[in-house]
């Protein structure tokens, strides 16, 4: 497409020059006569390749668009040419008057010219995504399974299950998981982050990410389609390709343009005529605005923005799937996290056990182990976590049912053990050691009961850390003047402390995972703009119910598939991140809007001849220079927008 621009733009240039030459115009300009008998019909001809030829993109895309019943830019070019052909030519065949041959080559010259340049520059704006694919190393070094001996294979042939060797310094091929050797990655190409992580046996490695000083062996677990990278670059495609409202907006202001267009061009020709003037100079003049009014940098303003915002915010692994939510995340006013995993690590470890009488620590730690193991919640790998510390034996429990919210049933050595929450234990009245329990939770700690048949053994209280990052991003959402608020299915004490820590505007505890999504509906009817933040299964309704829903961390896929925005790294600060970026992001649209639409106000007059009493009157391709430079402006503003 560009080539062929560039290529029908040189030929046509070339076209150009004798149709100049012999042009008794451009002979009065410059004050020289050269003529021979018949040189009307040699520009003619001339005239007539240069029509076709050059102005073929512009008279199939026409031809296209109406259609497609959407006449646009394509149509108001062809429109302008085919008047300035045809009047011309008739000219040459006896109507009396002057062509503009020469007027009407410039013009397709500088038509060529323009959307070939503006093509470089829109490819230029858009080319972030390709930067992502573009990460992808295209060979690996293969270990043979039997001999071991390493050879050099196209990525693309790698298949599941097959090691291979990444050397010091390179990029990783493929996603797959370390089997030996330990260095550290450099993920900054895929989660923004600057610090390499450090890897060891079992841990996961990305394929694009880069290899640090180690040297080490990784085992295949997705390629082509699957793996990450592509993963990200389909949900970025898709998001540009969603709808959007400002998009919506620029498509309805286009089409209005074409009919001011339209309207102003024939206003134009029929005051030019009233005026007195000859048909040949009213033609022009309508030919121009038509050619300036052209509304196709206004097509472009916004999906150019949008273009480089999602592909820059993949890059610091802010990751957009659902473009209208995200650009409405301007306006919104409370946030909601949920505790777990968001605003604290999600890493329980063992403080405390109490045992109550005839029950001792290990027996308890053991039996609640056992059944832990089965489940996947943070509580239950540190109590896990702790088990394995302590060599405490693991037995396979029967009947293994968990309890959603409230914990985990199930049958150990023939005994029945309930491993539940706080809740649980206040719902059923059973007696608990009240004040351990209190002073437990007033230091943050998550307390869980354990049940051995029926009796009430004892309490494992477990420790979680609060982020950091989660203070910062609470105090920069408040000076935003955005409402911090934590959801959380733990008990009240707990999230009071937590509320505490960070400085949250508000707290609702024990909250059953069902009743997140109707709290969250809640909020909303009260006439605020919400967005929620989670990582669980148990978030997803509430994050499938948000004006914006955000997923953090690598979550769960189900949390994923219902976010609007995806996080890939554990910080609440890119909360903050996406709500300034949504902020830029429409501001630059609209400037974009501006320069695409707004120049209109100025240049359509200007093409009119309203300035011709002082003596300014634009020719036809000067008012193409003027709407190819509204296109290229916009290009570049896009591709000056860093988030
Ligand atoms: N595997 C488990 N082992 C022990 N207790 C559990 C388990 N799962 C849930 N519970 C109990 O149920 C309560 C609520 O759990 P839920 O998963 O709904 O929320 P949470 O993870 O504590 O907090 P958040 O909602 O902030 O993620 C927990 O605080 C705990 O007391
Ligand atoms: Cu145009």
């Amino acid at each position: 497409m560009i080539a062929d621009f560039k290529k029908r733009f040189y030929i046509s240039l070339l076209v150009t020059l004798p149709i100049l030459i012999f042009s008794p115009m451009i002979q009065s300009f410059l004050n020289y006569e050269l003529s021979f008998p018949g040189v009307m019909y040699v520009l003619f001809v001339l005239a007539t390749f240069i029509f076709f030829y050059g102005g073929k993109p512009f008279l199939t895309g026409s031809v296209a668009e109406l259609k497609q019943k959407n006449p646009g830019m394509m149509t108001l070019i062809a429109l302008a040419i085919v008047v300035a052909y045809v009047y011309s030519s008739l000219t040459v065949f006896g109507l009396s008057g002057n062509n503009f041959f020469w007027e009407l080559a410039t013009l397709i010259d500088i038509m060529l010219l323009g959307h070939w340049i503006e093509m470089r520059s829109v490819m230029g704006a858009s080319n972030a995504l390709e930067e992502l694919v573009k990460m992808m190393p295209s060979e690996a070094h293969l270990i043979d399974d039997n001999s071991g001996e390493v050879k050099d294979v196209k990525v693309s042939s790698l298949q599941h299950g097959n090691k291979v060797l990444v050397k010091p310094g390179e990029k990783v091929p493929v996603d797959g998981s370390i089997v030996k050797g330990q260095s550290s990655v450099n993920e900054s190409m895929l989660t923004g982050e600057s610090v390499p992580v450090d890897k060891e046996v079992e841990d996961e490695v990305i394929g694009g990410s880069i290899n640090g000083e180690g040297s080490i062996t990784i085992q295949v677990e997705k390629t082509g389609e699957e793996s990450y990278l592509s993963q990200v670059v389909t949900m970025v495609k898709e998001a540009q390709e969603s709808r959007s409202k400002t998009q919506d907006l620029s498509n309805r202001a286009a089409k209005w343009l074409f009919y001011v267009a339209l309207t102003a061009g024939l206003a134009t020709l029929v005051i030019w005529l009233a005026l007195g003037y000859p048909l040949s100079y009213a033609l022009e003049r309508m030919v121009t605005v038509m050619v300036i009014a052209c509304p196709h940098a206004l097509g472009l303003a916004a999906p150019l923005v949008v273009a480089r915002s999602t592909a820059l915010s993949a890059k610091q692994g802010l990751l957009i799937r659902n473009r209208a939510n995200f650009e409405e995340a301007r306006k919104v006013q409370s946030i909601v996290f949920d505790k777990t995993g968001t605003l604290t690590e999600g890493e329980f470890g063992i403080t405390e056990i109490v045992t109550e009488d005839g029950y001792d620590k290990t027996e308890l730690l053991q039996v609640a182990a056992s059944l832990e193991a089965q489940s996947e919640h943070p509580i239950a790998r540190g109590i896990v976590e702790e088990a394995k510390q302590q060599n405490v034996s693991f037995h396979e429990p029967e009947q293994f049912e968990s309890m959603t919210g409230k914990g985990l049933k199930g049958n150990v050595d023939g005994k029945e053990i309930l491993i539940v929450s706080p809740g649980y234990i206040k719902e059923q009245n059973i007696n608990f050691q009240t004040e351990a329990f209190n002073e437990l939770s007033e230091q943050g700690k998550t307390v869980v009961f354990v049940l051995i048949d029926n009796q009430l053994a004892g309490m494992i209280a477990l420790a979680d850390k609060v982020r950091e990052s989660a203070e910062r991003a609470i105090a920069r959402l408040k000076e935003m003047n955005v409402q911090s608020m934590m959801l959380t299915g733990d008990n009240e004490k707990v999230a009071q402390w937590v509320a505490k820590q960070l400085n949250l505007d508000e707290v609702v505890a024990e909250v059953l995972p069902h009743e997140k999504a109707e709290k969250v509906k809640e909020i909303k009817g009260k006439g605020l703009k919400i967005a929620m933040t989670g990582d669980g299964v148990n978030d997803a309704p509430a994050l499938a119910n948000a004006d914006l829903g955000i997923a953090i961390g690598a979550g769960t896929d189900v949390a994923m598939e219902t976010a609007d925005v995806i996080l890939v790294k554990s910080n609440p600060e890119d909360v903050v991140s996406i709500l300034e970026l949504s902020t830029s992001t429409y501001k630059k649209m609209i400037q974009n809007l501006w320069w695409a639409a707004g120049y209109n106000i100025v240049t359509i007059p200007l093409a009119a001849g309203i300035l011709y009493p002082i003596g300014i009157v634009l020719s036809p391709a000067i008012g193409a220079v003027l709407m190819s430079l509204s296109t290229v402006i916009v290009a570049i503003n896009a591709r000056l927008f860093k988030g």
